[in-house]
């Protein structure tokens, strides 16, 4: 199992992360003292750049919480600017085929390994030049985590999973949902059942799995379920109902 599977079972029980889609190192850093195994920075779905997404790593570096950033697609721009910074672990969303999830450990590599770019004397990563021993280890810090989230991923998991340098995956609800024909209810059995057989499936491919709770309790059932890591809310979720809920609890009546 690779460093990050490694970290993911370490605790032995599921890493708990926090969604962070506010895109701002404020509330980045709030959310990273608040004692969550993990945040993600969503480059995908958030209002984010990589001027953002650097501030956000920078204001959550000194906290013991695991840094992991997806990109908005899966190319080998992102992966090498998003890896430049100092992301060590990249969420890759709409990954569908065990070609595609190679072509993207390719990206993230250096040479010979892969085709990721190099330009360690100007990157954050290794410390603008000061950690020598970035290029020769790259390929065992960083970590990629595929995203399950459509039919075609569904067919193809089993190979998918195997893929060397693809270290979890990860599954989006409402992606899956949509594809699936249900568009809006990831709740919905057929999606749940198909949530379950890709758990499955990962475990037995001996990776961590992932999964976007939709709420609290799913969490909780997520996690009885066997996913290793799980994010049970997001930062905007947390503001936008806790603004409305203290307004109606200060406008009820006694
Ligand atoms: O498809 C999903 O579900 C995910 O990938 C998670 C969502 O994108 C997350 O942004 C919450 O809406």
């Amino acid at each position: 199992m690779s460093a990050f599977g490694d970290w993911i079972h370490a605790a032995g029980t599921a890493r708990l992360g926090l969604w962070q889609a506010l895109a701002t190192p404020y509330t980045a850093e709030i959310c990273a003292q608040a004692g969550y195994d993990w945040l993600l920075f969503d480059g995908e779905h958030a209002p984010n750049t990589l001027q953002t997404l650097l501030a956000q790593l920078q204001a959550a570096a000194p906290y013991p919480v695991h840094p992991i950033a997806r990109v908005p697609v899966g190319d080998p721009v992102h992966i090498k600017q998003y890896l430049d910074i100092g992301f060590q672990t990249l969420l890759l969303p709409m990954v569908d085929s065990a070609a595609q999830a190679a072509a993207l450990v390719s990206a993230s590599r250096f040479p010979p390994r892969g085709t990721r770019g190099v330009a360690s004397a100007t990157s954050r990563v290794s410390r603008f030049g000061a950690d020598t021993s970035y290029l020769r280890q790259a390929h065992e810090r960083v970590a990629l985590i595929a995203q399950i989230e459509s039919r075609a991923a569904l067919d193809a998991v089993d190979a998918i999973a195997a893929v060397e340098g693809i270290d979890a995956l990860f599954i989006g609800p409402a992606d899956l949902a949509a594809s699936l024909g249900h568009l809006g209810d990831p709740r919905h059995a057929d999606v749940q059942a198909a949530i379950e057989t890709a758990r499955a499936a990962i475990a037995a491919a001996g990776k961590p799995a992932g999964i976007f709770a939709l709420d609290l309790a799913d969490a909780r059932a997520k996690i009885a379920q066997g996913f290793a890591f799980v994010s049970i809310g997001t930062d905007v979720g947390l503001l936008a109902n806790g603004a409305r809920a203290l307004l109606r609890s200060a406008t009820e009546t006694a």
